[in-house]
């Protein structure tokens, strides 16, 4: 299974195109907008997010509620295109200015300059329109397809916020999948922990007066995803691995963690290890899950715990210094609109690019053109290793 997207962030329209799924699988259209209309929310979003309200075109590979077996066209349209119609039309205009919007002066902590001389373009908009997170739209719409196989197969998935601008979110173990879901999604800042999530709002708030922005972690939980998914033969097979890449991908992401992560660096290996332990019920188990269900880069049948650090947002109300490409004299221009934290609504493009690369590792390991015979054949699996 893979997946492409297209489309500028002032332009006509996102485009996904999904391939692979097996036929015969039931999907809604309220599958994939459930997903679109809960990445737009979160406090701390600006105008734009006021304009869009994002939802799904079917265009190809689902008839009737079920999957045809053929490439999965989704698009979903840009409402704020009405106002970007001349500056984002594909018919040559003259090189003039007002026309085209021409950008000149690139935004430190966007893909602004190196673009510009990557691919030689003066005007920078041909960099910043696809390089913006108005993409994560299409990659959602993918991971909605990609979280509707999961669910099928009793795997569930949530991301939540763990940290904004230093304020943490207690750990919450306690709760179940269903728990932590219905929490997180009744927060505006996507937090289980509602003190916690208060301060982080607040902190939101005085970020936005002050003209700055804030970042901060977001987790993703995952259960029900049986234990050898994945594997250790080769670099790029390491299922961790691979989500690891994928979370990194997306816009203002810089780090990765899974279960204790960074903190195994300063633990003993026994205060690291998940120690093994069987039962008739569950087959073979793990007394703790410190390493956030993989071993080998193989999922280990525990929850799967992966956390992304997300900077804080590059284009500021208080400006930082650059340079114009064309004139080389420095400037701090002042900026129309930007969200001042995007934690919330990055949690859920978290989850799912991670239901992703988790659907799509069953897939390549238990390949089959029909969704059935896929769950049979899973359910196979579980039965066997439970018994294993
Ligand atoms: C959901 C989401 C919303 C974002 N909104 C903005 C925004 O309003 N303004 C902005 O400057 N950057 C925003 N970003 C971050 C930039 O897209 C990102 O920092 C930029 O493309 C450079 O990529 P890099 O940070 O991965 O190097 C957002 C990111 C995400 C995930
Ligand atoms: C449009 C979305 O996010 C955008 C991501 C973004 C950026 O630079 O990444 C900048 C802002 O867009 P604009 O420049 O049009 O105000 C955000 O609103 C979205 O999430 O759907």
């Amino acid at each position: 299974m893979r997946y492409l997207t297209a489309g500028e962030s002032h332009g006509k329209q996102q485009t996904t195109i999904v391939e692979g799924l097996p036929a015969q699988m039931p999907i809604t259209k309220e599958d994939i907008n459930d997903s679109l209309l809960r990445r737009q929310k979160g406090h701390g979003r600006g105008k734009r997010m006021q304009i869009e309200k994002d939802l799904v075109d079917i265009v190809g590979g689902i008839r009737h509620g079920y999957t045809l077996g053929s490439p999965i066209a989704l698009v979903v349209h840009n409402d704020d295109f009405k106002h970007w119609i001349d500056v984002m039309g594909e018919d040559p205009v003259p090189e003039d200015q007002n026309i085209r919007r021409v950008v000149t002066r690139p935004r430190p902590g966007h893909a602004d300059l190196n673009g510009a001389l990557k691919y030689g373009h003066r005007d920078m908009r041909n960099i910043l329109e696809r390089s913006s997170a108005r993409e994560t739209t299409a990659r959602v719409a993918a991971g909605a397809v990609a979280k509707t196989l999961l669910r099928n197969l009793g795997i569930n998935i949530i991301g939540y916020v763990k940290e904004i601008a230093g304020i943490k979110a207690e750990e919450r173990d306690d709760l179940s999948i269903q728990e932590k879901i219905d929490i997180s999604e009744a927060s505006p800042v996507r937090s289980l922990d509602d003190n916690a999530g208060k301060k982080m709002m607040e902190a939101i708030d005085q970020a936005k007066k002050d003209g700055d922005s804030i970042g901060g972690v977001c987790e993703v939980y995952i259960e029900g995803m049986p234990a050898g998914i994945g594997s250790f033969v080769h670099y790029d097979r390491k299922l961790d691995g691979r989500i690891a890449g994928a979370v990194q991908s997306i816009n203002a992401f810089k780090g990765v963690e899974f279960g204790i992560g960074f903190e195994a660096a300063r633990r003993n290996g026994s205060e690291v290890h998940d120690e093994i332990l069987w039962s008739e019920e569950r087959g073979y188990y793990r007394k703790t899950n410190r390493l956030g269900g993989f071993e080998g880069g193989m999922t280990t049948g525990m929850p799967i715990v992966v956390k992304g650090v997300m900077k804080p947002i590059p284009t500021l109300y208080k400006p930082l210094q650059s340079v114009d490409i064309e004139t080389k004299e420095p400037f701090s221009a002042s900026i129309e609109r930007s969200d001042s934290c995007a934690v919330p609504a990055a949690a859920v493009v978290m989850e799912h690019v991670v239901a992703f690369e988790l659907a799509k590792a069953i897939l390549e390991q238990f390949p089959n053109d029909q969704f059935p015979k896929l769950k049979q054949t899973i359910d196979q699996y579980r039965e066997e290793i439970r018994s294993f």
